[in-house]
């Protein structure tokens, strides 16, 4: 246990939730082939997270980065998405430069609640209300993508965030899935007449793939 415990800590391992590889639902890179690495543990509590069995990392065994990379190779995926749970709780330095070694590219998911290790060729963050992102990690980010469950409230938490980030930001509005049906036309308007936004759809569900 404790020398799970330091494996963790050195990145050299992870708790591992599930993996799987299917196509990037959402987002800059919907559509285009991709690994998922899950990995187990985040404390932010979004009330309608889709993804709360990783919320307890204790549930979720530690797998080493060298297992999860081998299994990676094992299909001709050329990119990994890495999420959460909340990816950055851990030292992602060692996975991002082993799948770098392989020629594979790094994407990861986040709030931006914590700093972000690793080497990334893509952050998507999607900041949450109950912890704020951080400043460093908001210019890191390639993509906003903010979820709308209350659309007057979360548009203006939107307009907040997107003042945060750099110029070539990409700027996405996802609407929050139990609530689609409710908000779908609000958000669609809402590009149109704002068009430095644009719709994110987690395409994943429709399609019925993970
Ligand atoms: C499960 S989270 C894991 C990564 C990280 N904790 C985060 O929130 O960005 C992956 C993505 O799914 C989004 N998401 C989670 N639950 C959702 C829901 N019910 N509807 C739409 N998007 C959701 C999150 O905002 C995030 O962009
Ligand atoms: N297909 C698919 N695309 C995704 N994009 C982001 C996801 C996530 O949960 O981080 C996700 C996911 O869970 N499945
Ligand atoms: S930050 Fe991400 S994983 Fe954590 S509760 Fe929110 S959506 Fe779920
Ligand atoms: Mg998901």
């Amino acid at each position: 246990m404790k020398e799970q415990i330091a494996q963790i800590e050195a990145g050299k391992a992870l708790p591992l939730v599930e993996e799987f590889y299917t196509i990037q639902g959402e987002g800059f890179h919907t559509g285009k082939a991709a690994y998922f690495i899950r990995i187990g543990g985040c404390d932010i509590g979004c009330r309608w997270c889709d993804s709360k069995i990783t919320w307890s990392a204790a549930m979720h065994g530690a797998k080493s980065i060298e297992d999860i990379v081998h299994k990676v190779l094992a299909t001709p995926a050329k990119s990994v998405v890495v999420t959460g749970g909340e990816p950055t709780l851990y030292n992602l330095n060692p996975l991002t430069s082993l799948l770098k070694k392989h020629q594979v590219k790094t994407f990861l998911e986040t709030s931006g609640a914590y700093d972000i290790s690793g080497d990334w060729d893509w952050i998507c963050l999607s900041p949450k209300t109950n912890k704020h992102p951080k400043l460093s990690s908001l210019s890191k980010a390639n993509e906003l993508k903010v979820i709308i469950y209350n659309f007057e409230e979360d548009i203006a938490w939107a307009e907040l965030q997107a003042r945060k980030v750099t110029n070539d930001c990409k700027l996405y509005l996802q609407p929050e899935w139990s609530r689609f049906k409710k908000n779908i036309d609000d958000i669609v308007n809402y590009v149109k007449t704002n068009p430095q936004w644009e719709l994110s759809l987690q395409s994943h569900k429709f399609a019925g793939v993970p």
